[in-house]
């Protein structure tokens, strides 16, 4: 237990570093007023044990993160035919980008650039009333925190601001990828984008993914261990849109950033982590956050051997401070 929280605290410590490099998100204005130096990490192991450092306990905009849950229901409610709609490759491109969906006739690449996440709301939209508020409670469930909200203000800025992916879900509609009014899944995709979790919430809500499908929060068996296991291989090549190739060198970690400047990674097997700092690098990537993270999966790559299997609290380990 000691040892662990010792491990978090230095990571935060370190981390820290690299605050003032980079730039909160401005497209969306109500992100662009957070405070650049904010900055939290939390674990939770398969256990259940969390630990946590710095401001992990602060709500945040969860923005593209949401994509992984979106993807997630989209896959429970229609399995493989989802992929009629979206692809599972990586795109090597911006993950607001219009171009590539152009020139592969409104297929996106993956479902965690937008125009993918879009796609994959459009299935959630004709399988729930209110998809948002489906996606709310399933993040409720899983963290266990039932003050989860979605963030109106955010919301409501992003739908003013939303001519690049309204452009998007128009293409899409246009080659007929899109079965739903372009409004209606557009309104779904920004609101669900808008949840409000911090990093001990979204460590708790992803360990599902590190633990083969079980939901230890939620006492159940989320999804089906090959599931977890095929989301987890999408993260790792998708997650971080054009840089997945570069945190992939990094941290070799799957993982999901979003605007908000928070990150979700997975150590399957052992335990999921949070890492959050609002000032992003030009790929809309949080900079402490993505730090935070090499720094830990340097650690871990140190330690292995050392590190009993599940990160508990009877480990023998030495941080480095
Ligand atoms: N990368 C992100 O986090 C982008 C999500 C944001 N809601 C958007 O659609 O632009």
């Amino acid at each position: 237990m000691e040892a662990m929280q010792q491990w978090v605290e230095s990571l935060e410590r370190r981390a820290r570093f690299r605050l003032g490099s980079g730039r909160v998100a401005d497209y969306i204005p109500a992100l662009a007023e957070q405070d650049a130096d904010r900055f939290g990490i939390a674990i939770c192991t398969n256990q259940g044990e969390i630990y946590h450092a710095g401001e992990a306990q602060v709500p945040f905009s969860i923005q593209s993160i949401a994509k992984v849950l979106l993807l997630t229901l989209a896959l429970r409610v229609q399995g493989d035919a989802l992929w009629t709609r979206v692809g599972r490759n990586p795109s090597g491109m911006p993950f607001n980008s219009l171009t590539q969906l152009e020139a592969e006739g409104g297929k996106p690449r993956n479902p965690f650039i937008n125009a993918g996440a879009i796609a994959v709301t459009d299935r959630l939209v004709g399988a729930f009333a209110t998809p948002s508020k489906h996606l709310r409670d399933v993040a409720r469930r899983l963290s266990g925190n039932s003050a989860i909200h979605i963030d109106d203000a955010v919301q409501a800025s992003e739908w003013k601001h939303r001519s690049r992916n309204a452009a998007m879900a128009y293409l899409m509609k246009a080659f007929g990828h899109l079965d739903n009014e372009v409004d209606e899944v557009l309104t779904a995709y920004f609101a669900c984008c808008a949840l409000s979790m911090s990093c001990v919430d979204l460590a708790r809500a992803f360990n599902f993914l590190a633990a083969e499908g079980h939901a230890l929060s939620a006492g159940e068996r989320f999804i089906a261990p090959d599931l977890a296991r095929r989301i987890n291989s999408l993260l790792f090549t998708c997650g971080m849109y054009d840089a997945a190739g570069d945190f992939a060198y990094r941290a070799g970690l799957p993982a999901k950033s979003g605007v908000g400047g928070g990150i979700v990674a997975i150590v399957p097997g052992r335990f999921s982590v949070c890492a959050w700092s609002p000032a992003l690098d030009e790929r809309g990537n949080s900079v402490a956050a993505q730090y935070a993270l090499e720094l830990l999966a340097d650690d871990l790559g140190r330690w292995s051997g050392i590190i009993p299997a599940g990160l508990t609290s009877g480990g023998k380990m030495t941080p480095i401070m």
